[in-house]
């Protein structure tokens, strides 16, 4: 099992949140797929963000995790203003990020795609290599060592020296969540862990969002899977045209008109 017993990041503010965005408009040419939209997400906190199909969440998690510049809005990292930054100082900032469909590489073994997750290893300035040998040395041990925990944690170890491209769409995700914990992010950006997951892998990812939580993680989670949501997630926030539309526990937005209305088509774009 990982060590969650890493050194904390400095924060701004004791009190910042791990993400705010406020005001967020993203434009593609005429389109406005995130329109004017706020959301925050707080310390310690599993949210849920759902939505029809085309309502924006992805459009939403590429600003935050810095893969899109947002048209206008401001979007902060535990207190600190990052929307005109990168997705690297995003990571430095301790978020972390799943895609919905993830792309290991094919041909590296299911070990080496968990390293390429690490973060300021000394072996990537080349002349440490001849300056601090054996610092490189400890340092890739150290990184090897606690990409073997992350595997043990996701279930794969069985599978560290298998080329990645055998594993199943759900041992994929599992892959993946395993790589981004290699950076000890303190926020995790989720984009549908479920879709496409056998209910077996499903209960082990299930599982392991729960332990990452309880272990202080906030978590942002865009799901389909309303049980899913249900059984992760206190509060949802519910996107619609690129729009906050509603928000609450999950068994009352379910039942909200507006969040069905919307669901059932009747929110334009
Ligand atoms: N790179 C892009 N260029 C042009 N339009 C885009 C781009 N990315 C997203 N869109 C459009 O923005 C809107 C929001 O898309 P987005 O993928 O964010 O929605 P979503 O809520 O994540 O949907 P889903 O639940 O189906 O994944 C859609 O109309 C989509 O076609």
């Amino acid at each position: 099992m990982p060590s969650a017993a890493d050194a904390p990041r400095p924060t701004s503010s004791a009190a910042a949140m791990p993400v705010e965005a406020r005001d967020l408009v993203r434009r593609f040419g005429g389109l406005r797929a995130v329109d004017g939209m706020s959301i925050a997400l707080r310390q310690g906190e599993m949210l849920g963000l759902i939505g029809p199909n085309g309502a924006g969440k992805t459009t939403l998690f590429n600003l935050i995790a810095g893969s899109l510049k947002p048209t206008s809005g401001s979007i902060q990292i535990s207190g600190e203003e990052v929307s005109g930054e990168g997705p690297e100082r995003r990571i430095a900032h301790g978020l972390g990020r799943t895609f919905q469909i993830p792309r290991p590489f094919p041909e590296m073994t299911v070990l080496e795609n968990v390293l390429t997750g690490g973060q300021s290893q000394a072996g990537e300035h080349i002349w440490r290599n001849f300056l601090q040998p054996g610092r490189v040395a400890a340092e890739e041990k150290a990184a090897v060592d606690r990409a073997r925990s992350l595997l043990d944690f996701v279930t794969l170890s069985g599978l560290e020296d298998e080329p990645a491209r055998v594993l199943s769409g759900g041992q994929r995700k599992l892959l993946e969540l395993a790589r981004i914990l290699m950076a000890d992010p303190e926020t995790i950006l989720l984009d549908e862990p479920a879709a496409g997951v056998n209910p077996t892998l499903l209960e082990i990812i299930i599982d392991r969002v729960l332990d990452l939580n309880a272990r202080g993680k906030s978590v942002l989670l865009i799901e389909h899977n309303m049980d899913m949501v249900a059984r992760l997630c206190g509060r949802v926030v519910v996107m619609a045209a690129g729009r906050h539309l509603a928000e609450g526990p999950p068994a009352e937005v379910a039942r909200n008109p507006a969040v069905i209305e919307a669901y059932l088509g009747g929110v334009a774009a």
